[in-house]
């Protein structure tokens, strides 16, 4: 069950923003939206948080229209912000706990346990307008999660964040779904989307035009990465390997990747990789996300 979105279309005056985009996300999962600019994440993610109507098409959640989800159930953390800038951090979950009806006891405890998990702690009494942008990211993380929605939208929730607050939004979106809120966000960061979402759906002119769990989409793709370096760091016995294995010159990235058909016998590699020197890294896997993402948008582009 979860989220079920059918054929959304959504039209800005002559701009397709939506054009018949399906989405599937369990109940449960951190999904992810992925896709080029203007591809429609946003519009798609309004028109959940119903900021928007769409012109056509269906959402269900957990088999119910989306007109008869309490309005509390889902939360979004939009790309801008979405503070009250003379409020301090403090006063801005108490404000929303009672905006959401709880019990103003439990908000305050569940507001202090986000405060410390997302390390805001020491700015609680700092106004809105005071906080950097991570910070302001991250409280509007904090106040979505005070109702424990059962889903939570977030529009590129790691844009500008330093990598210790990517890590603590990482744990918070685990941490979130540990409780049981189902997670989706939209990321131009692959390699975010690969380590955290059970499944992707890659949008682009406003269709999915992948989707899956990731390490689907990722087996999917038409090719494997072999990639090879060797103890010793010499051209020569790479290039020695590529005329073993009848293989073009490959893309450096400290060692040397190839691309190989998805059935190839690894064992063909390794035995022509090892007559070319001693070894210090063989492996042959599907490609990244980031890989197929630009295979599959940057293919799309190239004129016919
Ligand atoms: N309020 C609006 N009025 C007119 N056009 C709009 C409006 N909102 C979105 N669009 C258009 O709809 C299309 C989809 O935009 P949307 O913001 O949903 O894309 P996105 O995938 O979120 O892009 P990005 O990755 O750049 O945030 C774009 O062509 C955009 O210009």
């Amino acid at each position: 069950m979860g989220l079920e979105v059918q054929g959304l279309r959504k039209r800005f005056g002559s701009e397709t923003a939506l054009d018949g985009l399906d989405l599937i996300v369990e109940e449960g999962q951190v999904y992810g939206l992925v896709g080029p600019n203007g591809a429609g994440k946003t519009t798609a993610m309004r028109i959940l948080l119903r900021i928007l109507d769409a012109d056509a098409g269906t959402v269900r959640w957990n088999g119910q229209p989306l007109a008869a989800v309490p309005r509390q159930q889902f939360a979004y953390v939009p790309e801008e912000r979405g503070l009250y800038p003379r409020m301090t951090v403090e006063e801005q979950l108490d404000f929303f706990g009672r905006l959401w009806g709880l019990d103003p006891a439990e908000a305050r405890r569940r507001g202090r346990e986000w405060l410390e998990r997302l390390e805001l702690a020491p700015y609680r009494t700092r106004a809105g307008s005071e906080l950097s942008k991570g910070n302001a990211r991250k409280l509007q993380l904090a106040v979505a999660l005070l109702a424990r929605p059962r889903l939570l939208v977030l529009d590129e929730p790691f844009e500008g964040l330093d990598p210790v607050n990517v890590a603590v939004l990482e744990a918070a979106i685990r941490e979130a779904r540990g409780q049981g809120t189902t997670v989706l966000f939209s990321s131009h960061t692959m390699e975010f989307v690969e380590a955290l979402c059970d499944g992707v759906t890659l949008i682009t002119h406003g269709r999915a035009l992948l989707a899956g769990p990731v390490a689907a989409v990722r087996a999917a793709a038409g090719w494997r990465e072999l990639t090879i370096r060797f103890l010793e760091a010499d051209p020569a016995r790479l290039e020695r390997f590529e005329t073993l294995a009848g293989l073009p010159a490959g893309e450096a990235v400290g060692g040397r990747r190839y691309r190989v058909a998805p059935d190839v016998d690894p064992g063909f590699y390794l035995s022509r990789a090892q007559q070319a020197g001693t070894l210090r890294t063989f492996s042959l896997d599907s490609p990244s996300l980031k890989a197929v993402y630009l295979q599959t948008v940057g293919g799309e582009m190239v004129p016919a």
